[in-house]
């Protein structure tokens, strides 16, 4: 007997991508939406403090998954692999800092032989998607959903504008709009924060008057296992626990580690890792072997008693070029937080300059540890396997370094705690880095896309899986290549744009 379709489609993972599937895919009253997701599916305003509140970054143990890499081999020390487990997903937890890829990004994207993703095809949706009063028309959105807001001067703490000043000093150029014509430089953040709320995509997309309508269900605290199969005919979802849930269609929105873990258990993956695991083959695919994440390292100030302010955390960011970049690209990044327990600072009060790498050529990697979908998977980052990515990050740290020498930041500073003034040789500061560098939190590019004649792709240019069918993979982990941006933002167009085509 055929399947009994209970939902047209079915949404793995109300992260930043899936709660914006959930929206625009119930806009068609006719089509029966469902949506899992494996954290609390918390109402817009049922948000706790530790999710709602912008200057509180990262969640809690109760709202994330609790990932480690395994990348002791290559740094003598694993990465925390941070992602939230609770309807918003990762813009639930993120430091709410909303910059969109730039043209060069989609270039890369294009010259890879991806279509329909050039940035003339991509900038009509991110203005669709935002709702920002300030930047100019051609740039910018009045009415979407996501809220944008620029962060002025005066809203950040002094030493925060010192290290805009500063920056600007020390010959960078003062940017008015990351989201505008211009980059290269330094400004404070376009942030998704309203009265210090930061706006994910659960309080975004999936507002009150959605969630009632009757055509889409959102279940929270229900974990997929796999997916299940009629030959490589997507029909449903089996749930940790065993029920089953039948669906017209399956979009896999569960993240960069989620959706190829998911994937992998269901038997589509490496065959012979599948094999490895006794896991019977659907589709041989070459799932997670083009992982890549910003390396992320900490240059960390102790504030001067009178300057130990602490909020708003974000703050400002240098976007700018390493001498290795290519044309037109902006690969480091230097942004200023105060992500930070105070506690460790001796006055009190403290400001991290956290510089990073933002295209990255050192590629990770993600598998299955074993078929328990409770097991955490096996994850590397690989940073600084290609010595080019260590190179520019020494830049990236000289040039934090030297706004911190630079008025009037540094007069707000009582000293520098990492790495520290003892660390002043390229042996001693390119140890100092390889020992504490983590990642940004922007993982993408485990599920690539590409063009049919890409072996190394897995989903079309609309994130349908190759060699299967009804099953389509939407979220951070489609993309091509990372960017050079954060991630966020990018991730929630790309849901948009996905939406209008399937
Ligand atoms: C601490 C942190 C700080 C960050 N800071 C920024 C920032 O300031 N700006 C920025 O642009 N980006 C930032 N990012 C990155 C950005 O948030 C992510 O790129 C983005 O959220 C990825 O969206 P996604 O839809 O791919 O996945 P996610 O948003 O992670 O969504 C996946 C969802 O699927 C659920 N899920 C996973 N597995 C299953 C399963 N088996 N069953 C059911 N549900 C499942 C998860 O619980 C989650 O809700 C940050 C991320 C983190 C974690």
């Amino acid at each position: 007997m055929p399947a009994v379709n209970t939902h047209d489609v079915i949404i793995v993972g109300g992260g930043s991508a899936g709660a914006v599937l959930a929206n625009r895919l119930s806009e068609d009253a006719s089509r029966k939406v469902l949506l899992i997701e494996a954290g609390p599916a918390y109402t817009s305003v049922d948000f706790p403090d530790v999710i709602a509140n912008a200057n509180r970054v990262g969640g809690d143990a109760a709202h994330d998954w609790g990932y480690r890499t395994q990348d002791h081999l290559g740094l003598g020390h694993d990465v925390r692999a941070l992602r939230g487990k609770v309807l918003g997903g990762g813009s639930a937890v993120n430091a709410a800092v909303a910059m969109r890829a730039r043209a060069s990004d989609f270039a890369r994207w294009t010259a890879r032989g991806v279509k329909g993703w050039t940035f003339e095809d991509v900038l009509p949706v991110f203005k669709s998607l935002e709702n920002t009063p300030t930047g100019d028309d051609d740039w910018h959105g009045r009415t979407g959903p996501f809220p944008i807001r620029q962060r002025t001067m005066e809203e950040n703490t002094p030493s925060m504008q010192a290290f805009v000043l500063a920056a600007e000093a020390a010959g960078l150029a003062r940017v008015s709009d990351f989201n505008g014509s211009e980059q290269n430089g330094v400004s404070p953040y376009p942030l998704n924060v309203v009265d210090g709320r930061r706006i994910n995509t659960g309080m975004a997309y999936l507002t009150d008057d959605v969630r009632r309508r009757p055509n889409l269900t959102v279940m929270g605290h229900a974990e997929a296992d796999s997916i299940v199969f009629s030959g490589s005919r997507a029909i449903g979802i089996k749930l940790i626990g065993g029920e089953t849930l039948t669906g017209g269609k399956i979009i896999l929105s569960a993240g960069t580690y989620g959706s190829p873990s998911i994937l992998m258990r269901s038997g589509i993956g490496p065959s012979s890792h599948l094999r490895e695991l006794d896991i019977p083959v659907v589709v041989d695919a070459p799932i997670g072997n083009r992982l890549k994440e910003h390396p992320f390292y900490y240059n960390v100030y102790a504030l001067k008693p009178e300057a130990i302010s602490m909020t708003p955390a974000a703050g400002a960011i240098v976007w700018t070029n390493s001498s290795e970049a290519g044309p037109d690209e902006l690969d480091l990044h230097v942004s200023g937080t105060h992500i930070f327990d105070p506690d460790q600072s001796p006055t009190g009060g403290a400001i991290v300059l956290a510089c990073s790498v933002t295209l990255p050529r050192s590629n990770g990697s993600i598998r299955l540890a074993s078929r328990d979908p409770r097991a955490m998977p096996l994850i590397r980052f690989n940073f600084f396997q290609d010595p080019s990515d260590l190179r520019r990050m020494m830049e990236a740290v000289k040039l934090s370094r030297r706004i911190g020498r630079t008025a009037p930041f540094s007069n707000m500073i009582e000293m520098e705690m990492f790495p520290g003034k003892n660390v002043d040789e390229d042996a001693s500061l390119e140890k100092a880095i390889i020992e504490q560098v983590d990642g940004y939190s922007h993982p993408t590019s485990s599920v690539p896309m590409g063009s049919a004649e890409d072996p190394t792709a897995v989903v079309d240019e609309n994130g349908a899986v190759r060699g299967a069918e009804n099953l389509h993979v939407v979220d951070a982990s489609i993309m091509p290549d990372i960017v050079s941006a954060p991630t966020n933002v990018t991730t929630i167009m790309m849901a948009e744009m996905i939406s209008r085509r399937i």
